[in-house]
């Protein structure tokens, strides 16, 4: 059915415009529009006329007084509508007019608030059941659109009689029509405290403030009218039941544009959640690129670990051929050595075989007449001796220019010429470093001569012990020149043994370097006494027996060990710097108290305590009664002593002492006893002159001219570093 529309000033109305809808009866619409302007306080109003032209209890023809229509129709209405506003809109309020022309005032309603963007409408409760759920239904899908585009929500306010009755929400698509069909029912407080919420700018005074319990008294107050009104209670409820329809219609509406808009964000969801996919999709595919990336270079690391591992294992084969190499060439160049060295001696073999002299072979023994011994002391000049003892007197003398010491023998001890000369050719060949040096004889007065020592004896400097006392650094070091003197000794074959060994028979040279004197003296003297030829004791009872083995004393010979006994006691008076009266049992005292510092000698500084210690315990087992508890000289005492040699052998501080020691004794060749010139270093670890060294190997010797033992080899290495320090020492 086709709708006429006429507006006037209704192109001039907007949202806060108030729409009273107007009917037939002037009674009701003067309630409504009194009732708007009374409780709304919009400036604008619109008078709402839905005119039925087919009906005959339209609308057109009566007038306020309810008037038979005339002919004039519209016009007529019109007229009406503006007697309307006259009659009762106060001044400084808008009013327009809308009439639409439609046989069903339901759907004129609708769609006037569909076409007008009605917010806000007052009607009347008590009328006609307008049923505008069945207008939407009727709406095409397009009107709909449009509807809900324009019509976002329309507040309808019924009034009965002046009164409100209820307020419904026209919506399509909000929970609000919810609301308003429970204030259309008006059954529940909750219901009317939702209907607070849709207040909207347009609602009358009266209405802004409304909460539940207003709305339980609108509803008493209706329910009270309507008890009053049966017609009116019974319009009501057809209102209601039209308003119910009304919205079960739009149940369906509101229930698609729901699943609509779920739809859509359902949608909006699914493509967010496809985004999410897609970029956890993207950075998996990232992740999964990396983690190949990480599987490869773990690859090639891997590859190279094995590759590494292979080097190294071939690394190792090739470092086991090698050291199994450098062993066999050590092993063959052992062999060359010694086949060299063997090489060499059978070569200087051959060269002796050679020469028609054999005695060539024999060291050059000087031999001085009486003249020479004669011119050398000065005539025996008093003032030339040096020292006396049992075995002659000792002379101080210049023989062809060297300093030596003559040392004229008694005449009862007289043997023959030849005898003589032979025992001198033996001891001549007697060569150590640490033993004093037989340089030649006078058989004529038999008289030996030595070289020169001009420190004295080790007597001498134990006697003197506040002048220049020796520190405990020379003290040690005689001990290991006795030692390895003796060792030489021991170790000769035959053994030799000195049998007399004691402070007095302990020369020190200008470097403090000790060598034993008077060796073979004894046997010397003693042979002209004594038938057998052995060395026996001389029983004379004094001081010099304390240096004597008791064991000689029962079986009146000599042994190694005496030599050792005699050694023992001469270390515990270096130690102790004491007399020889209860020497042992004084250090065996203090050991026993662990308080070695009550014996010791510290005029001769501060001794290295602990190795001390190791010293005099094994002096005091030099000095056992029985030889058999004495410690070997090479095994036991010369491993104790050996680590000194280098604290104390050519080391400051007494080497920086000038008074003491002029030339460092390491500079001085072991042999010839001079500052070396070429050193040389032999197999035994010891530096020597060049000259001297090869001139004792060549001699046929095979040991060591300080130990007596063997040598490993031959071999003589250039010692550089001692040569430069031999250099510069002797620039400054
Ligand atoms: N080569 C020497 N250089 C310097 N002084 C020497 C030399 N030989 C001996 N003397 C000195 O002569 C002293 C006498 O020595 P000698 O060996 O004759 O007798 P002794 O050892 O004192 O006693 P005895 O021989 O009766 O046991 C020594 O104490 C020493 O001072």
């Amino acid at each position: 059915m086709g709708s006429i529309v006429w507006g006037e000033g209704v192109e001039d109305a907007d949202a806060d415009t108030v729409y009273v809808a107007v009917g037939k009866n002037a009674q009701k619409s003067q309630q409504l529009l009194h009732w708007a302007l009374n409780n709304f306080s919009a400036k604008q109003f619109c008078l709402l006329h839905i005119h039925q032209p087919h009906s005959r209890n339209s609308f057109l023809g009566r007038n306020l007084s309810g008037v038979v229509p005339n002919e004039h129709g519209n016009q007529s209405v019109h007229e009406i509508l503006d007697q309307y506003i006259l009659t009762l809109v106060p001044e400084g309020v808008r009013v327009h007019k809308l009439l639409i022309e439609m046989d069903d005032i339901e759907k004129g309603i609708a769609k006037a608030i569909a076409q007008h963007s009605i917010r806000c409408l007052v009607m009347g409760a008590a009328g006609d059941g307008y049923n505008l759920g069945k207008l939407a239904k009727q709406e095409s899908e397009k009107a709909i659109f449009v509807r809900e585009q324009a019509l976002l929500s329309c507040n309808i306010w019924f009034i009965c009689n002046g009164s409100l009755i209820c307020t419904r929400i026209y919506s399509k698509h909000t929970s609000e029509v919810e609301t308003g069909r429970a204030l259309l029912v008006l059954n529940s407080n909750k219901e009317a405290k939702q209907s607070k919420k849709v207040k909207s700018e347009s609602t009358p005074d009266a209405l802004k403030y409304l909460d539940s319990d207003d709305m339980k008294e609108i509803k008493s107050g209706t329910s009270n009218h309507s008890l009053n009104s049966k017609w009116s209670f019974n319009n009501i409820m057809d209102r209601s039941k039209l308003a119910n329809l009304m919205f079960h219609e739009d149940e369906s509406f509101e229930s698609r544009y729901a699943m609509e808009i779920r739809r859509k964000e359902v949608e909006e969801q699914l493509a967010k959640a496809k985004q999410e996919v897609q970029k956890m999709k993207n950075e998996r595919d990232e992740m999964l690129d990396e983690l190949k990336m990480v599987q490869d270079h773990n690859l090639a690391l891997m590859n190279q670990i094995s590759e590494s591992h292979c080097t190294e294992t071939e690394l190792e084969e090739k470092i086991i051929s090698a050291v199994d190499l450098l062993i066999s060439f050590r092993e063959k160049r052992d062999r060359l050595r010694i086949e060299h060295a063997h090489a060499v001696r059978e070569v200087n073999m051959v060269g002796k075989i050679g020469k028609a002299d054999n005695s060539s072979y024999r060291v050059e023994f000087p031999a001085f007449s009486f003249m020479e011994i004669n011119e050398a002391t000065h005539d025996f000049d008093p003032s030339w001796k040096v020292g006396e003892g049992r075995y002659g007197s000792v002379y101080k003398g210049l023989l062809r220019n060297m300093h030596v010491a003559i040392k004229m023998l008694p005449s009862y001890g007289c043997q023959s010429l030849s005898e003589f000369q032979h025992q001198m050719e033996v001891l001549s060949r007697v060569r150590h470093p640490n033993l004093l040096t037989l340089i030649g004889s006078c058989a004529e007065s038999r008289s030996l001569v030595y070289e020169y020592l001009n420190n004295g004896s080790l007597e001498s400097h134990l006697a003197r012990k506040d002048k220049n006392p020796l520190p405990w650094q020379i003290r040690i070091s005689i001990a290991i020149d006795m030692c390895s003197a003796l060792i030489f000794l021991h170790s000769s074959e035959p053994c030799i043994i000195h049998g007399n060994l004691k402070p007095s028979k302990v020369l020190l040279d200008a470097n403090f370097v000790a060598k034993l004197s008077d060796l073979g003296i004894p046997s010397l003297v003693q042979q002209s006494l004594d038938s057998d030829g052995t060395s026996t004791i001389c029983n004379n009872p004094n001081e010099r027996l304390a240096y004597v083995d008791p064991e000689c004393f029962v079986t009146g010979k000599f042994t190694p060990e005496s030599d050792v006994y005699s050694f023992g006691v001469i270390l515990l008076q270096l130690l102790t710097g004491r007399p020889l009266s209860g020497l042992v049992r004084d250090m065996k005292c203090a050991l026993e108290k662990q308080n070695l510092k009550a014996v010791l000698d510290f005029t001769a500084g501060e001794w290295p305590l602990y190795q001390t210690e190791q010293l005099a315990y094994l002096a005091l087992r030099c000095c056992e009664k029985t030889w058999l508890n004495r410690p070997d000289l090479v095994s036991e005492i010369w491993s104790v002593l050996e680590p000194f040699k280098a604290t104390c052998i050519g080391t400051p501080p007494y080497l920086t002492s000038k008074k003491l020691r002029h030339v460092p004794s390491h500079f001085v060749c072991p042999i010839v006893q001079e500052v070396m010139e070429d050193p040389y270093i032999a197999a035994d670890g010891f530096t020597y002159e060049a000259e001297a060294i090869r001139g004792w190997l060549n001699s046929g010797h095979d040991t060591s001219p300080m130990t007596n033992l063997k040598l490993d080899h031959t071999d003589l290495v250039p010692n550089y570093a001692l040569h430069n320090a031999i250099l510069e020492w002797q620039q400054h």
